[in-house]
């Protein structure tokens, strides 16, 4: 087996559906296991990938192991694996909070590290992961784990003081978007517009400005007062989000995002 999953949840399931999307991998040649027959069955379902319920039988078949449980089952799951792995394979931990010195203590002995914080719009091709690795990683080996998360969208190689800010600005910040969908969504409803409609306007707008800050290289405040005419709507709009504090919300969301992944 090429790569391997512990866990096949939100997560995985994403990365799989961008891996998949591009055929970088055949299925035969991806494994998962989860934590009960009923999971895997659905695994089987939608990916059509190899399956296993033993968390050993994919740590020893994987060449590249991906740990994808919740942070809290890290400890245990990797007591349970860490005499089937060896040093001729490449760990990834996509678990915030867990820093390489942290995995490496667990493991207890020298091993492949890369650690990776990536985001669900994976998906979709349209992810970004933040990878940083131990050093027994070989810069050919970080490049085999990069191309397969490239399958899922942008890859960035940082330094791992930065984990913690990527689990806030990438890895969780969907959710703050989806929040912002649907906040613009239920006002325009609120103003008759169909519910469908609404999300498909409110998508759209995000996904169109997006482009333009990455495509037009354009700073994006500029980009928000080319949309605020004098005396115009926007403007309006602008002044109640100030007074409601949303940039503030925004930042101290993240904060607070960034002190939670520190905590894990
Ligand atoms: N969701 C997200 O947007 C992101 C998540 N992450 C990280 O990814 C990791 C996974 O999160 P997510 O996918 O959301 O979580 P999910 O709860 O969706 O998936 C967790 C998976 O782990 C499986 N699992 C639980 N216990 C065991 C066990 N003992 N042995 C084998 N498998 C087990 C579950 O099995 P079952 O299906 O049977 O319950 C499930 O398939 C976490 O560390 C999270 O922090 C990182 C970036 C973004
Ligand atoms: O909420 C969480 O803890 C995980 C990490 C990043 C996104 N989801």
């Amino acid at each position: 087996m090429k790569l391997g999953f512990i866990g096949c949840g939100n997560m995985a399931g994403a990365m799989l559906g961008g891996i998949l999307k591009e055929e970088l991998l055949k299925k035969d040649e991806i494994i998962a296991s989860t934590s009960s027959a009923k999971s895997l069955q659905r695994v089987r379902e939608c990916f059509g990938i190899c399956t296993a319920l033993s968390n050993r039988e994919v740590a020893e078949k994987s060449e590249i192991l991906v740990l994808a449980v919740k942070p809290q089952y890290y400890e245990e799951i990797i007591e349970e694996i860490r005499e089937c792995i060896s040093d001729s394979q490449i760990v990834v931990s996509i678990a915030p909070g867990k820093s390489l010195d942290w995995l490496e203590e667990r493991f207890g002995k020298p091993l492949k590290l890369v650690r990776c914080m990536p985001n669900t719009p994976a998906l979709v091709g349209e992810g970004i992961t933040g990878v940083c690795r131990n050093r027994r990683v070989e810069d050919g080996e970080l490049e085999q784990v990069c191309r397969i998360l490239r399958s899922c969208g942008e890859t960035e190689v940082l330094s791992e003081h930065l984990m913690d800010v990527v689990v806030s600005v990438s890895g969780s910040s969907p959710a703050y978007v989806f929040l912002f969908i649907e906040a613009m969504a239920d006002a325009a409803v609120a103003d008759g517009m169909p519910r469908a409609q609404a999300y498909k306007f409110a998508s759209q707008a995000i996904l169109g400005s997006a482009r333009m800050v990455l495509e037009t290289g354009r700073h994006p405040g500029e980009l928000k007062d080319m949309v605020c005419s004098p005396g115009g709507t926007t403007i309006e709009a602008v002044r109640v989000l100030e007074e409601k504090g949303f940039r503030s919300a925004v930042i101290e969301a993240m904060k607070a995002c960034v002190r939670k992944a520190k905590g894990m």
